[in-house]
């Protein structure tokens, strides 16, 4: 199969979809890659590391499209990109289309058969293609949370450990999953005190044991949360439904109860967001800030640590791409359910059913397209 691998154009994003150790594999089962040129520079990934690896080098972002059978991203396909695919191709990428209706459209007037890294299952009930970046994301958080909590940023000039003799900041982390448990870990590191809610029994047992102590746990409400964001200083909102728009889980109105200058760190943007007051951010102007809380929105966090998030999206993406390259999307997901689950579009139609139900679509099963 043609592979092929663009330089990512969203701001500010240097990640690369693919290493110059995934093409040697990739050439190595006969297949051709062709990698734009500078695609891999932000990751410290050269020209020549591809060329030696057997990729092909093009020009430009159009001869890669033009050239390729399956287009092998980061980041959701930005409009340019979108002009650019076409039926018959893939594209094997994060989409997080249930907040996105424009990129979603485009993808079905397209025809492209598009599989989405952040919906791709694992045995364990986990999302493999997603948890590498969720685990930077996490331990990023309270790093860019405790940056925005600085009185030159907005925030309420706290530390988050504190110093003998004056009180850690209340760092609340709504989600204890992949996102969560990093962001904790890191957050309990600074010395911060750590409160995480879940809506899962077993998963605040597990995080109780694996802590020991050094958090506290909370099954999360309404009453709950609306309770614990009056003396945050940081909240981490960190939830997930695997494909469906994140739920609102703070208010614009509870704003006001919160303390002047706390700082709310939405990684669940990508999903649309846990805050009702939450907006996508970039890196290049990651903070807002709405009735004195100061927010952190930035939808591709990991885009800052590209070197590292490049290898660890690579490790786990490069079974799943062999995979669709030597048998084909349509065997590959036939064979493998939790790759079937990561399928989003084929041939205009929507194979996501939490998609169709945030943007209002007609979707069918990914089990039903194959039937057809
Ligand atoms: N902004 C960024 O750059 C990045 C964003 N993400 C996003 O972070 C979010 C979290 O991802 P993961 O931790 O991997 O997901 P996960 O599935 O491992 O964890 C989500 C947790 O949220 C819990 N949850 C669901 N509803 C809840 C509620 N109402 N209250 C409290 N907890 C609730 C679930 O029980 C689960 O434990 C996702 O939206 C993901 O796409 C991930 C990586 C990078
Ligand atoms: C998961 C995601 O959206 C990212 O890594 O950018
Ligand atoms: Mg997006």
């Amino acid at each position: 199969m043609k592979i092929g691998c663009p330089r990512e154009i969203k701001p500010q994003e240097f990640r690369v979809g693919m290493t110059p150790a995934a093409v040697t594999e990739a050439v190595a089962r006969g297949h051709d890659v062709v990698v734009e040129t500078g695609a891999g520079l932000g990751a410290g990934f050269t020209d020549e590391d591809y060329a030696a690896a057997g990729a092909g080098i093009a020009p430009d972002a159009a001869s890669v499209f033009a050239a390729a059978e399956m287009i092998v991203k980061v980041k959701e396909p930005q409009a340019a990109e979108r002009a650019m695919l076409r039926d018959g191709q893939v594209l094997f990428t994060y989409l997080h289309l249930a907040p996105d209706p424009e990129q979603t459209r485009d993808l079905l007037a397209s025809g492209v058969t598009a599989i989405a890294y952040e919906t791709v299952t694992d045995a364990r009930g986990g999302l493999p293609l997603l948890a590498p970046m969720s685990e930077v994301a996490g331990r990023l958080a309270p790093q860019v949370g405790s940056w925005a909590l600085q009185k030159a940023n907005g925030g309420r000039g706290v530390l988050l450990g504190g110093v003998p003799g004056v009180r850690p900041a209340n760092v609340v982390i709504i989600g204890g999953g992949v996102v969560g448990t990093a962001a904790a870990r890191v957050a309990v590191g600074m010395g911060a005190n750590v409160t995480v809610t879940d809506r899962s029994v077993a998963r605040l047992s597990y995080l109780d044991d694996i802590f020991m102590g050094r958090l506290t746990t909370q099954y999360s409400s309404a009453a709950a949360t609306a309770d614990l964001i009056r003396t945050a200083d940081m909240v981490i909102g960190a939830v997930l439904i695997p494909g469906a728009a994140a739920p609102k889980l703070v208010t614009r109105d509870q704003l006001s109860t919160m303390q002047p200058g706390a700082v709310l760190v939405d990684v669940a943007i990508d999903q649309g967001g846990c805050f009702e007051t939450s907006r996508a951010t970039t890196h290049q102007d990651p903070i807002y800030e709405v009735d004195g809380i100061v927010h952190y929105c930035v939808a591709n966090m990991p885009g800052a640590v590209a070197r590292t998030s490049t290898q660890a999206l690579g490790n786990a993406t490069l079974p799943f791409l062999l995979a669709l390259a030597d048998k084909g999307w349509r065997q590959a997901v036939q064979d493998d359910p939790h790759l079937r689950a990561g399928l989003s579009t084929h041939g205009g139609r929507l194979t996501s059913a939490p998609v169709g139900e945030a943007l209002g679509l007609e979707a069918i099963t990914p089990d039903r397209l194959l039937a057809q």
